[in-house]
């Protein structure tokens, strides 16, 4: 039986302030959420703050990205041994905004996703396709080759300890949530890819859904059986939107 897990994830959005009013309105919710792993991936400049604020409670937390370089000259980076000293149990790896905006190949995200795994971080694999793609009926040949990339670097295995968030581009920031049909079709069949490597791994993984994840999607969503949870963005920072998906997760 896998655990639902909610993720946000803030991207570019924070003020000293709000990152403090959001993690102590969220604590309640979560230290009351048993059955639901609950987890904020920050800017990492706040990460040091979410640490502060997260101690002692249910809330886990991560990076919005990381380096694939432990330490060296690579100027404006985040190494991932870094974040974990800073207690962080996520990386997010391969975010479409990260493929589009800083040109990351599919070998570059695995390149991350290993080096995650080996400073003892749970790499948070982002795949799915454009709307082009979706047209097109490529999304399956998308999803595949993005996941194939990753176990031929570091294996099926690999995945009993990564999380995969399914986020078709078409939907991220659009107020345009694939309907549950659609998205549970796509986790059964990422689901079953993995299977064809490894049926164990496949049952265990959890596959969560993005892309305007919010309250009034969420449930739904939530009851499919191939969704293992959602990767929030938008609604990760609104307090009682976040609270809802939660709710809904339990
Ligand atoms: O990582 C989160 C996703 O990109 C979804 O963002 P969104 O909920 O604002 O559509």
């Amino acid at each position: 039986m896998r655990q639902k897990l909610v993720m946000g994830n803030w991207k570019l959005n924070g003020t000293k302030e709000s990152v403090n009013t959001l993690v102590n309105a969220l604590l309640a919710p979560v230290n009351a959420a048993t059955n639901v792993e609950v987890a904020v991936c920050a800017p990492a400049i706040f990460i040091g703050t979410v640490e502060a604020l997260a101690k002692g409670s249910a809330l886990q937390y991560g990076s919005e990205d990381c380096d694939v370089h432990t330490s060296g000259a690579f100027t404006g980076e985040n190494s991932p041994v870094m974040i974990k000293e800073f207690g962080c149990k996520y990386a997010i790896v391969g975010h479409s905004e990260r493929r589009e905006y800083h040109n990351e190949t599919n070998e570059v995200v695995a390149a991350k996703y290993e080096a995650a795994q080996a400073a003892g971080l749970i790499p948070v694999l982002c795949i799915g396709e454009s709307l082009a793609q979706f047209e097109a009926g490529e999304t399956a040949d998308v999803v595949k080759t993005q996941l194939k990339a990753v176990i031929d670097k570091c294996g099926i295995k690999s995945f009993e300890k990564a999380v995969i968030a399914y986020e078709p581009i078409w939907a991220i920031g659009t107020g345009k949530t694939a309907t549950p049909e659609i998205a549970q079709n796509v986790h059964a069949q990422i689901r079953a890819f993995l299977a064809s490597f490894d049926a164990d791994v496949a049952a265990k993984v959890q596959v969560l859904y993005g892309g305007s994840c919010n309250a009034k999607t969420a449930p739904e969503l939530f009851k499919q059986p191939d969704i293992d949870g959602g990767l929030v963005g938008g609604a990760s920072l609104k307090p009682a939107d976040f609270a809802a998906i939660i709710e809904a997760a339990k």
